[in-house]
């Protein structure tokens, strides 16, 4: 992350109107944010190549990706902090490319809430409203407006009694909330946040997670977030971006990427615990595909996707083209564990095409059913992630507490659902037709 010393706070353009090219005189809705045919390079790496990312307007949006990934370049291409080598970068219906910052009806809050040291809390909080006055003594706030917003920003964050102090005598949580009531007492029509979090500890980022989400819904614009810890993403936002090598892998409602991952980098970045993946071969059986893996002949995988599944659809399996390999995926928390009784084999799962129980003895519906020894329990308080060693490497299933515990050592099996089944192309990376689909 990369982090500037830039007052945070830009000017509002409430009064933008669309131009006419825009995207409303092009017949379409209008968005928060349009990046069209983006790209930005440091050097010689390509940091950013963005062909098209429409964050919608209103809806708070979380950039999540790993580090380096391109997810602040992409923040500071909006505020206009970087300048794209190539590419459009539409704010509302206007076509912001060449726009100063401060003219771009945004608000920027960076990880380390960048406060004037020496100002009070709400000096720090009016210095943009002051310098916007001093510089357009026409149309700038009079004193009078300006200490109207000041006091309805503090009063929505709970600083009015922090109003005399300076940054020096608050705690993080306090900064932190100076730091956003810096920015929405501009009333941006986009508000992008930085890892606004980060410097929190685990308790008050839980709260401040919760109280971003209420200052959005009570402020309605449209709120873009930086973070690379996925469980902010899938539990803040309305719409999830995942980055990957400054590309844009994945968009849609956190639900959406959630379940159906679009490539195997998804899949397994986004979820805690992550994705159990393990490569599979394919083969065509008079039932169906039959996937195997594991190379001894008592420690495999041996599965049948009735009928071919849809991973037959489309002649994929079909033809010449069918591929001989798939990487498999189930999350952990999809699978139900089922202890063996004592005596029975714990070798070789079965992908069982039927309701009815696969040899083994493990009752249930049709599903992937994966054998192993527990090696590692991590108790987190209302459920446990029981790490496994089995037929075909390791794997993790979340068990609630009040269920059944293992302990390590103990023989485990569980069943996933075909329905929790997830395929991915073996070379591409890219989701395969489910079983279930
Ligand atoms: N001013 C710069 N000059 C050269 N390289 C830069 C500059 N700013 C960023 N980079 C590089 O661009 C890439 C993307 O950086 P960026 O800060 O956008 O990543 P990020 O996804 O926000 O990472 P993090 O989660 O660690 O903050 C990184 O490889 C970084 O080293």
């Amino acid at each position: 992350m990369v982090t500037s010393p830039v007052a945070t706070a830009v000017p509002v353009d409430a009064s933008a109107v669309g131009s006419a090219d825009g995207p409303e005189a092009r017949g379409g809705t209008v968005p928060g944010v349009l990046l069209e045919g983006v790209t930005k390079k440091y050097g010689r790496q390509t940091v950013l190549d963005v062909p098209r990312l429409e964050v919608p307007r209103g809806s708070f949006t979380v950039l999540v990706g790993p580090s380096g990934c391109g997810k602040s370049t992409g923040l500071r291409v909006i505020a206009g902090l970087e300048t794209p080598d190539t590419g459009r970068v539409i704010i509302g219906a206007d076509d912001a490319t060449n726009t100063p910052p401060g003219q771009r009806g945004v608000s920027m809050v960076f990880q380390d809430f960048a406060l004037y040291p020496h100002l009070t809390v709400e000096q720090n909080i009016s210095f943009s409203l002051r310098l916007e006055a001093r510089h357009n003594r026409r149309t700038g706030p009079s004193q009078a407006e300006i200490g109207r917003r000041v006091t309805e920003a503090c009063a929505m964050l709970g600083l009015e009694k922090l109003r005399g102090r300076r940054p020096g005598q608050l705690s993080g949580g306090e900064r932190q909330r100076v730091g956003l009531a810096r920015a929405i007492v501009r009333r941006p029509q986009v508000l992008l946040l930085d890892e606004p979090l980060s410097a929190l500890d685990a308790q008050l980022r839980q709260h401040a997670r919760a109280e971003l989400i209420r200052l959005h819904r009570e402020l309605g614009n449209t709120v873009v977030l930086v973070t690379h810890d996925q469980l902010e993403a899938l539990s803040m936002g309305t719409n999830l971006v995942v980055m990957n090598g400054g590309k844009v892998v994945q968009s849609g409602t956190p639900g959406e990427v959630y379940r159906r991952p679009a490539d195997v980098f998804v899949a397994g970045f986004v979820g805690s615990p992550a994705m159990n993946l393990h490569e599979v071969a394919v083969a065509s059986h008079p039932a169906g595909i039959e996937l195997t893996a594991g190379t001894s002949p008592d420690g495999r995988l041996r599965g049948l996707l009735p009928g071919g599944g849809a991973l037959a659809g489309g002649g994929a399996l079909a033809g010449g083209g069918a591929p001989d390999r798939v990487r498999l995926g189930w999350r952990p928390g999809d699978a139900v564990l089922e202890m063996p009784a004592p005596g029975e084999p714990s070798s070789s799962g079965e992908l069982a095409s039927t309701g009815a129980p696969v040899p083994g003895g493990a009752a249930g519906g049709p599903g992937l059913v994966v054998t192993g020894v527990v090696d590692v329990v991590e108790f987190t308080g209302d459920s446990a992630v029981v790490h496994c060693t089995g037929d075909f490497g390791r794997w993790a299933v979340t068990v609630r507490a009040g269920d059944q515990q293992p302990a390590i050592g103990d023989r485990a099996r569980v069943r996933v659902p075909l329905a929790d089944l997830h395929l991915f192309d073996v070379d591409t990376g890219r989701r395969l037709p489910t079983p279930a689909a």
